[in-house]
């Protein structure tokens, strides 16, 4: 492996010399993707048209005023300072000074209307990557860090928002600098114009080297911030299990490995992009030198064809030329970077959504008979095989069924396919006698409730927790609920009763707290169906009786499919399911499946209910 930079500073170099060959590889296979996210990103800018038509207006005045100012100031010299002829010259400033101040007024109100299109451009995106996120399918959020799909909302759009915000207008008026510049150096004298072009040439070789390996760095920065973010949220979030398992130092020592790659790409990407200025400073000190000896040379021969004024002009214009330049090349990084971000972005975009064959066909009311005709589900049938296989049962409306079997037997899974969180890949699930999944996910989502081991709290107040079940419920419905869900006592001890603000992991009450909020978020939704997966963690058995007295209730009247981990529940269901690797294996009543003497039997006699 061969280093092409030294190690300053401990730095390890990160560039290798098969990066720089896999980069100029990488970015052909990417053209077309890189296209369509430009593409994408132009649509949006285009809605703003009219805005955008007085920005490129205004972006073509103040090149053309810039190209005026030195202009004049060449002619000033010429015809006043060096003749010392005062007569018009304070008209000569005056027009000068009103040339500048249209320069710095078109200015002004090209990048004041830019920021308002780069905005409303990242608002749109912003938006639309949010909504589009919302009807992903869960299977989507299973394959990804949710930090890193977090700095896709954060980073990337504003790494987009950057380049739209200055970098557009730079180009475009980089462009229009260039070439007016270079027909008036023409115009005014060629053979310096040809003189000062020599240093383009030089220009586009250092620029080539240094870009080529910014490119691959800036790309590679934006990884590792996605990674660093991924990490750090779930560090975070799982910081119980990291201290439960002591895992502090591990944690501390991965972070370190993440956040030392960010430093190494960001100390080479700055180091590199550090490099610009200071070549074409350079190179445009190199400029002036061309167009000042050899044009005061040629002034010197006093012919007429090369003045002073030309030369002060000439130096200025080499100036102007070699700063588009420049902010070409600076921009380069800004706009490659915001080009990853943006495909990134719209490869998010790009994800099939949730689709409902059915349209919601009217409000269908459901009455919760759920049947499986030999369905299987696997997360990866192809290399994985099925998690549900071959599975047939049927629960009649208001009926509980009971799931039991060993740890990743498929319970879950099953569970959720009756909420289409995933499709099965073969049989049929009906509810009613209706497909399932000729059913609007809305209609069935909206009279089914999930009641989980661990539910998840919202950062907001115990009344609009509960209240997610149902957004219009009103304070008395959410009191109602929490009553009978048996958590209206403990809410009312709480210092600020239904008030009380809870942080997304709801530290502040207990784990039987929690059930019991989840239990009356259910009640207020009122659902036909209800999917069940009891604690197995310890409460304390006041709480445990009161989640017990609180879910019997709510499942009365209600389809129920309960992820038993409680003889009791097991006792109380209509229809017993055992599942092993997949496959339901035994079902029945109680006695029935005591009297098969199969896993049920063995699991009562290992005490393991
Ligand atoms: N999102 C997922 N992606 C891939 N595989 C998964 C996913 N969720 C679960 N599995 C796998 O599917 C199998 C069944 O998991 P499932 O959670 O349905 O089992 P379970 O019976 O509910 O287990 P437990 O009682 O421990 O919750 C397990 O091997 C698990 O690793």
């Amino acid at each position: 492996m061969v280093n092409n930079v030294r190690k300053p500073f401990g730095y390890e170099p990160i560039i290798k010399r098969e990066d720089l060959k896999k980069g100029a590889k990488r970015k052909r296979e990417e053209v077309g993707d890189w296209k369509k996210a430009l593409l994408n990103v132009w649509r949006l800018v285009d809605e703003q048209r009219g805005l955008l038509i007085t920005v490129l207006f205004l972006v073509f005045a103040s090149s053309g005023l810039s190209l005026l100012g030195p202009f004049l100031i060449g002619r000033t010299i010429d015809n006043f300072i060096i003749p010392m002829k005062t007569d018009g010259l304070a008209m000569q400033i005056g027009l000068l000074l009103a040339i500048y101040t249209g320069t710095s007024l078109t200015m002004y109100f090209q990048n004041f209307w830019m920021v308002g299109i780069a905005q409303n451009t990242v608002y749109k995106l912003r938006s639309g990557l949010f909504n589009h996120l919302q009807k992903l399918p869960v299977s989507f959020f299973d394959k990804r860090q949710h930090g890193e799909l977090m700095s896709r909302m954060t980073n990337d759009i504003e790494n987009i928002s950057q380049t739209l915000n200055s970098s557009f207008i730079q180009v475009f008026s980089s462009i229009l600098t260039l070439g007016g510049t270079l027909a008036v150096m023409l115009y005014l004298s060629p053979l310096l114009t040809v003189l000062t072009m020599t240093i383009v040439p030089v220009m586009f070789i250092a620029m080539r080297w240094i870009t080529r390996r910014t490119g691959i760095l800036f790309k590679e920065q934006q990884r590792a911030i996605g990674e660093l973010n991924g990490m750090i949220e779930e560090t975070i979030s799982g910081q119980r299990i990291v201290k439960a398992f002591s895992q502090e130092e591990r944690m501390k020592e991965e972070f370190a490995a993440k956040s030392d790659r960010l430093k190494r790409t960001g100390f080479w990407a700055l180091t590199y992009s550090g490099f610009i200025p200071k070549v074409m400073n350079m190179l445009n000190n190199a400029a002036f030198a061309i167009v000042a000896g050899i044009g005061g040379l040629l002034a010197l021969r006093g012919d007429g064809v090369v003045t002073i004024g030309t030369i002060v002009v000439f130096a200025e214009y080499a100036r102007q030329f070699t700063r588009p330049l420049n902010d070409l090349a600076n921009q380069f990084n800004t706009v490659l970077s915001a080009i990853a971000g943006a495909e990134r972005v719209f490869s998010i975009m790009g994800e099939d959504v949730e689709r409902d064959e059915a349209e919601a066909n009217g409000d269908i009311q459901l009455k919760g008979n759920v049947e499986f005709r030999n369905v299987s589900f696997g997360y990866a049938p192809e290399t994985d095989g099925y998690t549900v296989e071959d599975v047939s049962l049927s629960v009649k409306a208001g009926e509980t069924a009971a799931l039991l079997g060993a740890t990743g037997a498929g319970k879950t899974t099953l569970v959720q396919l009756i909420a289409r969180f995933y499709e099965a890949d073969k049989g049929t699930i009906l509810i009613d006698g209706i497909p399932i999944d000729e059913l609007p996910r809305a209609t069935l989502r909206s009279q089914t409730a999930f009641v989980l081991q661990d539910p998840f709290l919202f950062e907001s107040t115990v009344r609009e927790n509960i209240r997610y079940g149902k957004l219009d419920a009103t304070d008395a419905e959410i009191e109602e609920a929490a009553k009978k869900a048996n958590a209206h006592e403990f809410i009312s001890r709480l210092e600020e009763g239904y008030d009380t603000l809870l942080t997304a992991d709801g530290s502040e009450i207990s784990q039987g707290q929690k059930q019991l909020l989840s239990i009356a978020r259910a009640f207020v939704a009122d659902p036909v169906l209800l999917l069940l997966d009891e604690a197995t963690s310890s409460i304390d058995t006041v709480t445990e009786l009161e989640i017990q007295a609180a879910l019997e209730k709510l499942m009365e009247g209600r389809t129920s499919f309960v992820i038993a981990h409680r003889l009791n529940t097991v006792k109380k269901a209509d229809i017993i399911y055992v599942m092993d690797q997949g496959k339901l294996i035994e079902s029945g009543s109680q006695s029935e499946l005591i009297a098969q003497k199969g896993m049920y039997y063995m699991m009562l006699q290992q005490s393991k209910l």
